[in-house]
């Protein structure tokens, strides 16, 4: 099966994480799932400047990349996804939806209330439990 290499930013800024939701697709499986900003990681550039890159073009924001938190390997009916998720930092609130169709600042015990992407759980629970 098809497997992309993907990057995610978990964008803090204090106590609150940007948490976004794609748009509407032909997957039923992603389509208005909430997710942490990023995507495909191209030839020739840093997992880094994939997510400087990407939180770019997606949400016009600028932000720090830190440390790597969680890798996970996550297969979709029609694709595996390989997402590496960094702790980031936001410069500033502002931003732009340039793709999704929502952006929401929730702290982590909120986390619950969204649909995640099915990729993201891990990630989402790894959170809640260090937060707990
Ligand atoms: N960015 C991102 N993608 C995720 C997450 N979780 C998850 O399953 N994915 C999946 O990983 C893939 C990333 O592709 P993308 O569409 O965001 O990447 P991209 O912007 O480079 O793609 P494009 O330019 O082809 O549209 C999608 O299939 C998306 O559904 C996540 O937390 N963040």
């Amino acid at each position: 099966m098809k497997e992309i290499e993907v990057v995610a930013a978990i964008i803090f800024d204090g106590e609150h994480v940007l948490c976004v939701q794609r748009a509407p697709s032909k997957y039923a499986y992603t389509s208005l799932k909430y997710e942490f900003p990023g995507g495909k990681v191209e030839a020739n550039e840093t997992q880094k400047e994939a997510l400087e890159r990407e939180i770019k073009e997606e949400l016009s924001m600028s932000i720090i990349v830190g440390s790597e938190y969680l890798t996970v390997r996550h297969s979709y009916p029609d694709f595996t996804i390989l997402m590496h998720s960094y702790l980031c930092i936001a410069t500033d609130r502002s931003l732009v939806l340039h793709e999704h169709v929502d952006a929401k600042w929730l702290e982590i015990e909120e986390f619950k209330q969204l649909d995640w992407a099915a990729a993201d759980v891990p990630i989402v629970d790894k959170l809640m439990e260090e937060k707990a």
